[in-house]
Parts: C-alpha cells; sequence; structure tokens
C-alpha cells in the first residue's frame, strides 16, 4: 500500500485545535512531512511551548491517521513550537508578547504570580523577560535573590548606551529595585517614574523574547496608563485574593484594561491565597477568605478564570529567599504555576489567532 503526503495532510485537516478552532493544516501547524512506505514522520508547530494540549493533539493526529489513511502506519511526531505574536501592533524590538500582571489592591501576591508564572514559562522553553515595574515596593531583586544586583550596560554601535538585563534561573530581569539603594525609599514624582519604566522597555538589550512579563505596581496609576499606552500589549493577567474588599478594587482594575481609551485584552483572572491545605491533610481545601469569587468576578466581566493558588507557607518562604516556588519540581505547586503558565500562554495564542506564525 502507497501513502502520499495529500493522504496525510488530508487526513490532519480532520484534526481541530479546539482553541483556535481552526484545522492544524490550515494553521500551518504541520511542518517537514516525509513519507516512506508506512512510516510516516512530521513536526508539529505549536504556538507556544507551555501549550497544555501538547499530547491532546498529538494523540488526535495519530488517530486521525490512523483511521483516514492506515492502520498500519507508523507514525512519527516531533513536537516544537514558535511563539505568536499580535498581528496588529508593531512589535517592541524583538518582543513578541508583553503580558501585564495586575492587581487592584497591594499585597494580594502579583509579584509572587508574576515571578512564578515567568519560571514555569522559561522552564517549558519559551524565552522569557520579567520587568519589576512596581515603584511602590519592587520585589523581584528579593524574589530572585538578586539584591545587590546591578545591571552593566553596553553601547551600541550608532552610540546608544543599553542596559543589559540580568539573567537568573533562565529569565532575563530587569526591576526599578536594581537602580536605587534598597534600604532608601524611592519618592518617585509621577513623570520620573514613568520615565524610568520607559526606559526598562527601550532602553534594554533584551534580545528575542517569546514573553515579556511585566509586574506592574498595585492599582491603576499612572505607570498603567504610560505602559498601556507606549508599549503593544498583548494582555493582562488579573490577580486577586477572595476577600471581597480585594475583589473589590479588582473590579475596578479589570475594568480599567476594559476601557476602550485602554482596550487590552484581559487574558484571565488569578485567584490567590484561595484556600488553606494543612500539611496533615492533603486532601482537605480550607476556603477561609470564601469561596469563587475570582470566579465570580471573571464570569462577570466575561474573561477567563485561570486558576487558584493556595495559601502555602513555602510559596511565602521562596519567595523571600530568592527561590520562588516553581523552580522546586518536587513541590505540587510547581504543578499549579506550570498549569496557570500554560493557561496564560494559551489564551495569548487565542488572540494572536489569524496573526502571522514568526
Ligand atoms: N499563595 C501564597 N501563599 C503564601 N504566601 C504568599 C502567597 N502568595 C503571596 N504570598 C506572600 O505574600 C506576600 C505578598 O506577596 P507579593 O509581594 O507577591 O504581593 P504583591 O501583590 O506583589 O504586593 P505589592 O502590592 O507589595 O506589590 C509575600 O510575602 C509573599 O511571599
Amino acid at each position: 500500500m502507497i501513502i502520499t503526503k495529500e493522504q496525510v495532510l488530508s487526513a490532519l485537516r480532520n484534526v481541530e485545535d479546539p482553541d483556535l478552532k481552526k484545522d492544524l493544516v490550515t494553521l500551518h501547524m504541520i511542518k517537514d512531512l516525509e513519507v516512506e512506505d508506512k512510516n510516516i514522520r512530521f513536526t508539529l508547530e505549536l504556538t507556544t511551548p507551555a501549550c497544555p494540549m501538547k499530547d491532546m493533539l498529538k494523540n488526535a493526529c495519530l488517530n486521525a491517521i490512523k483511521y483516514f489513511v492506515s492502520q498500519e502506519a507508523l507514525v512519527e511526531i516531533n513536537i516544537t513550537s514558535r511563539v505568536t505574536k499580535p498581528m496588529d501592533t508593531t512589535q517592541l524590538n524583538n518582543i513578541k508578547n508583553i503580558i501585564l500582571v495586575s492587581s487592584g489592591k497591594g499585597g494580594v501576591g502579583k509579584s509572587t504570580v508574576a515571578s512564578n508564572l515567568a519560571i514555569a514559562l522559561a522552564k517549558d522553553g519559551a524565552k522569557t523577560g520579567l520587568i519589576d515595574a512596581d515603584i511602590y515596593g519592587p520585589s523581584v531583586p528579593t524574589m530572585f535573590g538578586l539584591v545587590s544586583a546591578k545591571p552593566s550596560a553596553r553601547e551600541t554601535a550608532d552610540g546608544k548606551t543599553l542596559i543589559l538585563p540580568i539573567e537568573k534561573y533562565g529569565i532575563k530581569l530587569l526591576s526599578l529595585g536594581f537602580f536605587a539603594d534598597p534600604d532608601q525609599p524611592v519618592p518617585w514624582r509621577g513623570p520620573m517614574a514613568s520615565n524610568a519604566v520607559k526606559q526598562l522597555f527601550n532602553d534594554a538589550d533584551w534580545g528575542e523574547l517569546d514573553y515579556l512579563i511585566v509586574d506592574l505596581p498595585p492599582g491603576t496609576g499612572d505607570i498603567h496608563i504610560t505602559i498601556t499606552q507606549s508599549f503593544p500589549i498583548a494582555g493582562a493577567v488579573i490577580v486577586t485574593t477572595p476577600q471581597q474588599v480585594a475583589l473589590a478594587d479588582t473590579r475596578k482594575g479589570l475594568a480599567m484594561f476594559q476601557m476602550p481609551s485602554i482596550n487590552i485584552p484581559v487574558l484571565g483572572v488569578i485567584e490567590n491565597m484561595s484556600y488553606f491545605t494543612p500539611a496533615e491533610l492533603p486532601e482537605n481545601k480550607y476556603y477561609i477568605f470564601g469561596k469563587d469569587g475570582g470566579k465570580a468576578l471573571a464570569s462577570t466581566f466575561n474573561v477567563p478564570f485561570l486558576g487558584e493558588i493556595p495559601i502555602v507557607q513555602s510559596i511565602g518562604e521562596g519567595g523571600d529567599s530568592g527561590t520562588p516556588i516553581a523552580l522546586n519540581a518536587e513541590s505540587p505547586l510547581s504543578a499549579v504555576f506550570a498549569e496557570l503558565a500554560g493557561k496564560v500562554a494559551q489564551q495569548i495564542s487565542i488572540q494572536n489567532v489569524g496573526a502571522v506564525n514568526c
């Protein structure tokens, strides 16, 4: 029996990406197809290395070939990824997707979420950067064990000075905290802070990035306006805790992104400190601050609910000791952050559908 490339492609036209709502051939996700007797080999190019549906799509391809082409086919699928970028925005340097992590209220775990998401994306193989734009209390230096680090700079051929982000745990990092004395509060005036934050984007040598995560200050202030109006933003992730006070502030924060003058896609809501699980009763979840507030908020604004993060001592300890919990493969929390990162990346891919995949 002779198998042709056309038969294989026509079988794969039956496999639809459930998020992107098109088949894999139309989405140009099938690459380097080779057919030799019963042997079929191709690359499945996903839109993110953090794709939560990797295995499902691979199995669907196998099944489609067995069903529509031949039960005897021997199929080898190599999975790679090329992160997509938004279609209708000018890219900033070589940065494909800028993702804002925002919260209406301080202290809800925004920096914890931003740092652990960045680590989870980098662990999946995505080229990831993190900007700590929290002028009130930059926490990235502490969370990454870089309290006394100072970035160096390099001169370009045309005489421009570029800051070199510090690399740690596979992530390129810049924080306003790197430029200030950790023991001295910096009384930023509005325009000064905005200019400093802009420099972190424009005057840094980021190289190529799939995702640049930005840890915003809490609330809705000058920095938010500056960043959303100056740079092409792929989307915002909203962090809240379950308490009513936090939810009320988060509602305002979320509404800001949906204002016509700002109009930034909200990729979804993450609820932090959702429940407490005692170490001796790992199956029990105590929703001590109330249940499903984040979910209800997401549904009110018609945006995805991305997931819950429990209150766990090791999350706080990881942040304080410069080793965020997502680095610890043994901790179940690393799986929680991997899943959240997958969902964020998935939402980005959905936003970017139809964009040129490069
Ligand atoms: N799920 C969690 N379980 C336990 N501790 C947590 C959790 N999430 C965050 N924390 C701790 O809560 C404190 C506040 O977290 P974080 O600094 O991430 O909040 P934030 O919203 O960025 O705060 P800020 O408004 O100061 O920027 C930190 O000490 C952090 O380690």
